[in-house]
């Protein structure tokens, strides 16, 4: 099939990969990353330089007994000061990165779901990295175009082409978010059903095949790409999104979109049915940081409980661990088939280049290198033939 090396190079590795993505400095401030420019981490690495308080004030008391000793080595220590962090992924992006060299980097994971398998993509960073920039960007634009427009787009031209073949296709589109531990439907046609339903509707299941229902959530069909920009016009409407010390507008919930796609073959009788999730994660923040009060500060506790959460499953499966804590979060249940099945699971981790964000971005870089090293499940496509289905 037309993706086939890719995917037997996934289906071997069997990990989560995960893709860097730094966003370029908004503020005058100054950047506390670089990139290696030699060596196998040329594209994969990236490194941070930090000056902890502890290391200052440990600087501090040595430089003193430094100056009564000799002035000359000073300089000499503040340098050594300055502790350097390394990391390395899949691929890293830097600042200078455009929105359509990320996509080409994943367009063929993409691909993958019309060949019938479940591809989760999901954003993860401290609040204003540029998670939505990527998922989402502006889509009325077309160089600002994030990964979720721009792989709807993929996918509907590609299944016009593969019709050539003999294929057909049906996608079914759905979007919610999960705000202070609750679902709400993004593509509910009115406000108050989107909160009526909240407390008792919306209840996650997974079938043994590892595909997710979620008990009256709005499914639309989609066929065409208009049909879906529509539909994302209208979710971004409903989305949770408020102003922070942090982000003007920084998203206050995880965001889910799902296309289920069901495909066959009219001349071999094959059918396959894939699935793409694309998720923006609301981002943590540090409470302190952010000044939050009143329902800032329940959403961003929220947010962080389910981070956490998100946190001790990945954990668990990177110690390979019996039992893991999926159930102790929505945002974990959800993303079960995603990081415990045998799905294609690429996470984005995003960081602001500031200085002032170093602590928080070693933190997510930390998180991020132990994402990648989780084994999961070998990918696996749903394919089987018509006759088989129907009888
Ligand atoms: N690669 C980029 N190029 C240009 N601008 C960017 C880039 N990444 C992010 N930005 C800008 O930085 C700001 C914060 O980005 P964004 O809202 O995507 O962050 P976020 O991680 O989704 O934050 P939150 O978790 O608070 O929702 C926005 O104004 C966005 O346009």
């Amino acid at each position: 099939m037309f993706v086939y090396k890719i995917n037997v190079l996934q289906e071997l590795k069997g990990n989560i990969r995960v893709f860097c993505r730094v966003r370029p400095l908004l503020s005058n401030e100054s950047g506390a990353v670089s990139y290696p420019n030699n060596g196998e981490n040329i594209g994969r690495g990236v490194e941070l330089m930090h000056n902890s308080m502890l290391h200052l004030l440990l600087l501090l008391s040595i430089c003193l007994c430094m100056i009564l000793a000799n002035f000359c080595k000073l300089t000499f220590f503040i340098f050594c000061s300055a502790q350097s962090y390394s990391f390395a992924f899949d691929k890293v992006f830097d600042h200078s990165a455009s929105q359509e060299d990320v996509f080409t980097e994943i367009s063929q994971l993409v691909q993958s779901a019309l060949d019938g398998y479940k591809v989760c993509i999901f954003a993860y960073g401290q609040t204003g990295s540029g998670k939505t920039h990527t998922m989402m960007g502006n889509p009325e634009f077309n160089d600002q175009k994030g990964l979720i427009p721009r792989s709807l787009e993929q996918i509907f031209q590609t299944s016009q082409c593969l019709m050539s073949q003999g294929w057909k296709y049906k996608m079914q589109a759905s979007m919610l978010e999960i705000y202070n531990e609750t679902i709400r439907d993004l593509l509910a046609t009115s406000r108050t059903s989107i909160q009526d339903g909240a407390a008792s509707k919306y209840n996650i299941k997974h079938d043994a095949n590892g595909n997710t229902q979620v008990s009256d959530l709005t499914i639309v069909d989609v066929r065409s790409i208009n049909e879906v920009s529509s539909l994302l016009k209208r979710a971004a409407q409903s989305r949770s999104v408020g102003k922070t010390q942090m982000n003007e507008e920084s998203s206050r919930s995880h965001c889910v979109f799902t296309l289920r796609i069901f495909g066959v073959n009219e001349g071999t009788d094959q059918q396959v049915q894939g699935v793409l999730n694309l998720i923006d994660l609301a981002g943590s923040e540090r409470l302190n940081k952010s000044g939050a009060t009143g329902d800032r500060l329940k959403e961003t506790q929220a947010i962080n409980k389910s981070l956490s959460c998100l946190s001790d499953v990945i954990f668990s499966i990177a110690k390979k661990e019996e039992h893991i804590p999926f159930r102790n979060s929505k945002l974990t249940y959800l993303l079960q088939p995603c990081l415990g099945g045998d799905s294609k699971t690429l996470m984005f981790v995003n960081l602001s280049p500031e200085v002032s964000s170093t602590s928080e971005s070693i933190c997510s870089l930390r998180f991020a290198a132990r994402v990648n090293s989780c084994e999961i499940g070998v990918p696996r496509r749903q394919t089987q033939m018509r006759s088989l289905s129907q009888g």
